[in-house]
């Protein structure tokens, strides 16, 4: 009888046993089926079992800024039980990315469901103990607030970061209900904050109905140009990549992903969905292209899964943590301002 866990190192079998510089990888499905055993992020060691780590995965289950259907606050933990397909080698990128880097499941933050401005200081508390001078967040979400607090704790490491935002939604509209943090608003309050490069953001993949014109040149103000769905169905993935790279350049850059951002038919568990998105092969072509930036954190959020069907939304999440983990490993460390 085999006894779980069986966490593996993830150096070539045999040689690096004990070896405290070789990452220790996931549970390997093939001697512990994928099922069985607690579901951490890609089966990969809880913090308490490493001595050291690049990248910490943990969980913000919070969605109490949200303007329309709720549930996202489960978005952690149906994302880790849908990860536990993954597989340790990248054949696009031509990366291990558990094996270039220690990555552990931090677990989640704790963070207040009732009120907005405690679960902001809770969660930018809990990026501040994580995010080291050399390791970096993947944090899932949670709505889109969080990436405020996110943001607060990376920019007080590196200064204003670039930032590219996936999402249907411009997410910097002014309030709601005239409440200042809601997952409408979080890029808004981080330009106002100086959290962000207003040189160097973009949006990619918005689409949708707006409030009114002025929604695009505030946005503009605040420091972001867009990559729309309708520019990607006229110049192709391609097309986005150019553009992207061009804004950014090697900046110190902030990725964050609404899983809105892809059409409902690809991700239906979220909470303000919007028709005409990108396909999750269109997104991770985008997201490995991302290798070539440089990375100092990371988010997928707004997986709500009472919406999901058939693990879609949670199996998309779960591949886009790993392809932006696949670009941070093939893109080697993050780096400061040059
Ligand atoms: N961040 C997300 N997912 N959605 C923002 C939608 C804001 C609105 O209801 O207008
Ligand atoms: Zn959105
Ligand atoms: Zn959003």
């Amino acid at each position: 009888m085999t006894s779980l866990p069986h966490i593996s190192k993830a150096g070539p079998a045999g040689t690096t046993e004990g070896d405290p510089a070789v990452p220790t990888g996931p549970v390997d499905a093939s001697r512990v089926p994928r099922f069985a055993g607690p579901a951490t992020f890609a089966r990969l060691p809880r913090l308490d079992q490493v001595t050291r780590y690049d990248v910490a995965v943990v969980g913000v289950p919070f969605d109490t800024g949200v303007s329309y259907r709720p549930g996202a606050r489960f978005g952690p933990a149906h994302v880790r039980e849908s990860s536990r397909l993954l597989r340790p080698y990248n054949p696009v990128l031509d990366v291990e990315p558990f094996a270039a880097m220690q990555v552990v499941d931090a677990g989640d933050i704790a963070c207040s469901p009732f009120v907005i401005e405690e679960a902001i200081t809770d969660i930018e508390r809990g990026a501040d103990a994580l995010l080291g001078t050399d390791s970096r967040l993947l944090t899932i979400g949670g709505d889109h607030t969080i990436a405020l607090p996110l943001l607060r704790s990376v920019a007080r490491r590196y200064g204003p970061v670039a930032v590219v935002h996936f999402d249907a939604h411009l997410d910097t509209w002014d309030t709601y209900f005239g409440a200042a943090y809601t997952h409408g608003t979080p890029f808004r309050r981080a330009s106002e904050e100086g959290l962000i490069d207003r040189e160097a953001s973009v949006h990619v993949g918005v689409r949708g109905p707006l409030y009114g014109p002025d929604d695009l040149t505030d946005d503009r103000r605040l420091g972001f140009t867009a990559v729309t769905c309708p520019d990607i169905a006229a110049d192709g993935v391609a097309g986005a990549i150019e553009r992207i790279h061009a804004r950014i350049g090697d900046r110190p850059v902030y990725v964050s992903v609404d899983i809105d951002v892809l059409d409902p038919a690809h991700a239906p568990g979220t909470g303000t969905p919007e028709p005409g998105g990108l396909t999750s092969r269109e997104l991770l072509a985008v997201l490995r292209s991302l290798r070539d930036l440089n990375i100092v954190s990371a988010d997928v959020v707004e997986v709500a899964p009472a919406y999901d069907h058939a693990q879609l939304t949670g199996f998309a999440g779960a591949h886009v943590a790993y392809e932006l983990l696949s670009a941070m490993a093939s893109g080697g460390p993050a780096r400061g301002r040059g």
